[in-house]
């Protein structure tokens, strides 16, 4: 016999939030934490590939839930705007809460129903603090906006910050010229980003429209990135060059932002959908029996 692991069989939700893949799975009331390995291995499966995996677990400060956050490389983030709405969709159908508070390790966010497969998350306000972010060290950020990258000249003018996850983001004349996987996997590991980041390339139509592809962090191109349309959206507005409601075109889908000047934080809203159900296989990482003789 082989040892069954913990998540054999397990249920799981193949979802999207405007092309950005998303696997839900609700380990609440079960005492196992999702390795990088099991993650790393999760998403190799054919029915259960990700750009990310959102765990659920009990939360012990009375939210819905405490949320994990997964890439398909196995590394885990802070935050994930896309994703979350996926979560606040399972939690509310069958006649749950059109409104839930989720904890994650950047602390809680809520998310509120907007319309059958459309929800709005308080993504909280946006960090510029070097620390917060985090950089390898102090940027000089006087008019709060730009960020030089050494080794690397941006084909425009770049932000640094953060959304619960770091951000660079780039702001191009045309963000077709930019090749993701060029530039991407050089710019995620730049020495000024210790855990890495996020990379956008933003092009901005006008004062409310904003054009966006994302390289992120552990994932790689991916299709719709929530937390870089809000730290694109932020960075265009403290560039001046966005009003405070923008709506973000991803190859993926749209994501509308506002980023509220009574409170400072950053709201989106954008699209969930169901694509199948199904469980891990039964014999997922069943490990070798100790005597195969
Ligand atoms: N796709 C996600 C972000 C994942 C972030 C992750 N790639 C990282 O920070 O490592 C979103 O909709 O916000």
């Amino acid at each position: 016999m082989s040892a069954a692991s913990p998540l054999a069989g397990a249920p799981f939700l193949k979802m999207n939030g405007a092309g950005n893949q998303i696997l839900v799975m609700d380990l609440r009331g079960r005492d196992h934490v999702i390795t990088a390995d099991e993650a790393r291995a999760i998403a190799g499966l054919p029915r259960s590939g990700f750009d990310q995996l959102m765990a659920l677990h009990d939360s012990a400060g009375g939210a819905d839930a405490f949320m994990r956050i997964y890439n398909n490389d196995g590394s885990e983030s802070g935050a994930c705007g896309n994703g979350t709405r996926c979560v606040a969709w399972a939690l509310g159908r069958d006649g749950g809460p059109d409104r839930v508070t989720l904890e994650t390790s950047a602390g809680p966010i809520v998310a509120e129903r907007a319309g059958e497969f459309s929800f709005t998350v308080d993504m909280g306000p946006p960090r510029f603090d070097w620390r917060e972010i985090p950089l390898a060290h102090a940027i000089d950020d006087d008019d709060g906006v730009d960020v030089t990258l050494p080794g690397w000249t941006p084909p425009g003018t770049a932000s640094a910050l953060g959304m619960g996850n770091p951000h660079l983001v780039c702001f191009v004349p045309d963000q077709q010229a930019y090749d993701l996987a060029t530039h991407g996997p050089a710019l995620e590991r730049h020495p000024l980003f210790p855990q890495r980041t996020n990379v956008s390339f933003a092009q901005v139509l006008d004062r409310g429209h904003i054009l966006l592809r994302v390289w992120e962090r552990g994932a790689g191109p991916t299709l719709a990135c929530g937390t870089a349309a809000c730290a694109t959206a932020v960075a265009a507005i403290r560039r001046g060059l966005a009003g405070r409601r923008v709506t973000v075109d991803l190859p993926g889908g749209r994501l509308g932002v506002e980023w509220r000047e009574s409170d400072g934080h950053v709201l989106m809203t954008g699209p969930v959908e169901l694509e199948w159900e199904d469980r891990l296989p039964a014999d997922f990482m069943a490990a070798a029996p100790a005597d195969a003789g």
